[in-house]
């Protein structure tokens, strides 16, 4: 395998990590302002400026969008695990809690293009061998389990 595919797919779970470590946040404001964990709005606002810097770049639009749909996924995974734990916990509202307007979105906001980015360099070697054993046992998301490690990376194969 070229080092430089490993680095690639490094540097994108990395990033797709990153993200996902967003998630316990994301729950944290909305378990207290008992906002829906899922956003329909927000997500199509998200997907149309992806596809906008997709194409700014040279990368398929649909396949960046369902790349982030994706991760929107495994991200509404981790917040919905979390908000039935702390249900059966009786958890109160946390304090300090992360405004998701002025904290949180704008976490995710900034990891955008730096995923994009990432996507396209590992999506011209989807149907490379290695790369389907390597995304699937990616140190990164390791600590991820593994419902929510699937949603997030099985989109990334070859076509
Ligand atoms: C992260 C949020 O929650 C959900 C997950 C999203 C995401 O991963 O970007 C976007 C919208 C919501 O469905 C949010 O509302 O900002």
């Amino acid at each position: 395998v070229a080092p430089t595919q490993t680095a690639q797919i490094r540097y994108l779970t990395g990033l797709m990590a990153q993200r996902l470590d967003v998630a316990p946040l994301v729950a944290q404001s909305k378990w207290n302002t008992g906002a829906a964990i899922n956003d329909p709005v927000r997500e199509q606002a998200i997907l149309a400026d992806v596809q906008k810097q997709a194409l700014a770049i040279g990368l398929d639009p649909r396949f960046a969008a369902a790349f982030f749909q994706a991760q929107f996924d495994a991200g509404k995974l981790i917040q919905s695990q979390l908000h039935q734990k702390w249900q059966l916990q009786k958890q109160a509202p946390f304090s300090p809690a992360p405004d998701l307007a002025k904290d949180v979105r704008p976490i995710l906001d900034s990891l955008t293009p730096q995923l994009l980015i990432a996507i396209k360099e590992v999506q011209a070697n989807l149907c490379q061998p290695e790369t389907k054993r390597q995304l699937q046992q990616a140190g990164a998301l390791s600590r991820f389990d593994p419902e929510v490690r699937d949603a997030a990376v099985s989109i990334l194969k070859c076509p």
